[in-house]
């Protein structure tokens, strides 16, 4: 008698919640497939973002992705710009490369993750071998430390260039050429051969090139914060020079005619770079233009440092090394200068570019 109250009544209950009991069972399966959901889109997430690393990985040299370690640093401050002396960014939002604005630990952490690769492409073409032994002493203390690199060495005598043991990683790739008779052709024909060879060869070697004068020496760090798709470096004579005042090619004849209403700033030719592909672009298009001016018995007055200037007014730089990244001891140390780490190396301009005299072997 008992039992049966009890069955009726649990009965009652039943029919009394069924509704609830079936509410909340339907919310328990939702929440499941949801919560299932969430998670096999986070290993989604996940699993693409391995696979792109992988292949990224493969695409360059097969070796291992690198784990990301702890970032512990200051954090930056949106108050607190760390330079206020000088530019730091153009109007086309290309960051101008100057001590204290940047964190090496940082950047360098980001190319070793790419594995990157940068070519140094130098240029010592008869006399101009006496400069490799300084140069290549210095790049190994202060260039890209710590990364992959391939120094191209551009040269008429491979014999002359020193026989040194560079650090792991890193490797002197003689490349033989040509020369000519006028320093003025060797200086420009450098953006024939760099147009020639990074296609040929650069494109399936390196991630970056880096493309500078010989008669130079590194005096401080020169890593990966200068790597972008394509850079140029202020020339340390007119950091400060209004446009009338920079020696651009100014004749409307020649290709590297710049009219005196434009441009940014006045470029070196002595150290420009980016991406093999567009370093690629930059000196086939300048080499055109010099051929041009031959054509019609013109030659730019800087030579292809005009060129550069002009290419660069259209195609505007990525990265703009400030006069840190390339000084002349003879300008003193203004205020603004915190580092030098690219210097010039005096030279007597007659004794290293004339053909007959031979004190510098
Ligand atoms: C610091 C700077 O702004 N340098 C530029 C400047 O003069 P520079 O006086 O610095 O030119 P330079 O004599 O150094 O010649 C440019 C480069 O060409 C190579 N070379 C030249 C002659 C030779 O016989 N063998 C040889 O290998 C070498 O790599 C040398 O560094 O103007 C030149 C064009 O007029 C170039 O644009 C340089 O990059
Ligand atoms: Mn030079």
């Amino acid at each position: 008698m008992q039992t049966d109250h009890r069955k009726t009544r649990i009965k009652g209950l039943f029919s009394k919640y069924r509704v609830l009991l079936i509410f909340g069972l339907c919310l328990f399966i939702l929440g499941y497939f949801w919560q299932a959901s969430k998670g096999s889109w986070l290993k989604r997430k996940i699993s693409i973002l391995c696979d792109t690393q992988r292949n990224k990985t493969n695409v360059l040299h097969g070796l291992p992705e690198i784990a990301l370690p702890r970032m512990v640093y200051s954090k930056p401050h949106i108050f607190k710009p760390p330079r206020t002396d000088v530019l730091t960014m153009t109007p086309w939002l290309a960051p101008i490369i100057w001590d204290g604005t940047f964190n090496l630990e940082i950047l360098n952490e980001q190319f070793r993750q790419r594995n990157t690769t940068i070519g140094l492409t130098v240029f010592a073409i008869k006399k101009y071998v006496v400069f490799l032994q300084r140069f290549l002493a210095t790049a190994e203390t202060y260039f890209m430390v710590g990364h992959r690199v391939k120094y191209y060495i551009f040269t008429d005598r491979p014999e002359a260039i020193p026989n040194m043991n560079v650090k792991e990683g890193r490797e002197i790739v003689p490349l033989r050429v040509q020369n000519y008779p006028r320093w003025q052709e060797i200086s420009m024909r450098r953006m024939e051969m760099l147009s020639y060879y990074s296609q040929q060869r650069f494109i399936h070697e390196v991630d970056f090139l880096v493309c500078v004068d010989a008669d130079m020496q590194f005096s401080n760090e020169v890593g990966v914060e200068i790597l972008s798709e394509v850079f140029g470096t202020i020339h340390p004579g007119f950091y400060a020079a209004e446009r009338q005042a920079f020696t651009y090619e100014r004749r409307s004849t020649s290709e590297a005619y710049i009219p005196l209403d434009e441009g940014d700033f006045y470029y070196c030719g002595c150290f420009f770079g980016g991406t093999v592909a567009e370093v690629h672009k930059l000196t086939k298009k300048c080499h055109e233009a010099i051929m041009a001016d031959k054509s019609k018995s013109l030659e730019a007055i800087w030579h292809e440092e005009s060129h550069l200037n002009k290419y660069f007014v259209y195609h505007k730089p990525t990265k703009i090394l400030s006069p840190e990244y390339l000084w002349d001891n003879g300008l003193g140390s203004p205020q603004f200068l915190k580092k030098k780490r690219f210097l010039t190396v005096p030279k007597n301009h007659a004794a290293i570019r004339n053909k007959r005299n031979s004190n510098l072997k």
